[in-house]
């Protein structure tokens, strides 16, 4: 069973004459009790499609059903069967932690004693209990974005889909918030669709992960079939302390295959021609430019750069 199917999904934003294609004719099956991801740079379009999945936007073209229904047609549909959490998280900024959650639980038809349960017990998994009293708006950026994923956990909806649930969380909260997303879909069959921007995440959670760049969806599959596309190869990547000669060959060869963010070069290869080109770097002339290199084995960000992603936004950690 599918909780989501998408075809063709496109959508356009216009602000005055310009118009962006932010989805583009995008084809997605999410299977019912999955964690299912979106990984895409900053502008990829994941919001847009979410905010479509959600009824919250029209598509131009295409379609969504949502456990066989269409979302088109239907777009009040999705807020009775899934937990959504966006970006923006305002709405409940003068409530107490505790009363938001139990709030949400309620509204989502838990009885009063069954609210409480699910509150208390939302709070202890994400370890929230030390600012239940607090209202919101007044905690930190990353306890306030906790408290919301705690609400988006109570009142056990069939699919949640949670637009960068972790972002400005330290890694212990962001841990919490994986496990308790695990918990729910391996426990209860519920679907998570998760967009992020962060490639750790997506390695670390997700069963199935579709790369989206400039509207479009560049590969769909699980992190580990998708790593497999690259793993013949390791990623060098080089911090330079100043400019290197550029007459260097060595420095010509690899600057040719590098992705550049300012001073640091990443350059994707085998095994062997790493090795070769470390051994040339800190022989030659081009080592006293040198700050630090490093050898990694590669990741969803290499499989993204190696499909044509020209992005540098992806985050590693
Ligand atoms: N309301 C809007 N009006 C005009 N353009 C928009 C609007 N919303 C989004 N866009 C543009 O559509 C494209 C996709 O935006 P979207 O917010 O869906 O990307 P995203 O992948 O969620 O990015 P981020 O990771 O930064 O949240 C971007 O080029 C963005 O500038």
């Amino acid at each position: 069973m599918r909780s989501f199917a998408v075809r063709g999904l496109t959508r356009r934003h216009r602000s005055g004459d310009t118009v962006v294609l932010a989805n583009d004719h995008i084809d997605l099956d999410v299977p019912a009790g999955e964690v299912f991801g979106i990984l895409g740079p900053n502008g990829a379009g994941k919001t847009t499609l979410v905010r479509q999945l959600m009824g919250l936007l029209r598509p131009d073209e295409g379609s969504i059903e949502l456990f066989g229904h269409d979302v088109v047609a239907r777009p009040d549909l999705p807020a009775r069967l899934v937990a959504y959490l966006g970006q923006s998280d305002l709405a409940l900024a003068e409530l107490p932690v505790a009363t938001a959650v139990e709030t949400t639980g309620r509204m989502r038809g838990l009885s009063k004693t069954a609210a409480r349960a699910e509150r208390d017990a939302v709070l202890d998994e994400l370890e929230l209990v030390g600012v239940a009293g607090r209202p919101l708006g007044r905690l930190s950026g990353g306890q306030r974005r906790l408290a919301c994923v705690a609400t988006a956990l109570v009142g056990s909806r069939p699919v949640l889909v949670l637009d960068e649930p972790t972002t400005g969380l330290d890694t212990r909260s962001r841990r919490a918030v994986w496990a308790a997303l695990r918990r729910r879909c391996d426990d209860a069959g519920v679907t998570v669709v998760l967009i992020t921007h962060n490639v750790l995440e997506a390695e670390t959670v997700l069963d199935r992960v579709a790369v989206l760049d400039a509207g479009r969806v560049i590969a769909c599959d699980t992190p580990g079939r998708l790593k497999a596309l690259v793993d013949a190869d390791v990623r060098l990547e080089l911090a330079w302390r100043e400019e290197p000669p550029a007459a260097d060959p060595t420095v010509c060869w690899l600057g040719e295959g590098a992705t550049r963010s300012g001073r640091r070069w990443t350059v994707r290869m085998s095994p062997e021609r790493a090795r070769e080109a470390l051994a040339l770097l800190t022989t030659g002339p081009a080592f006293a430019a040198l700050d630090d290199f490093s050898l990694a084995t590669p990741s969803l960000e290499d499989v993204y750069l190696s499909l044509g992603g020209t992005s540098r936004d992806l985050e590693r950690m």
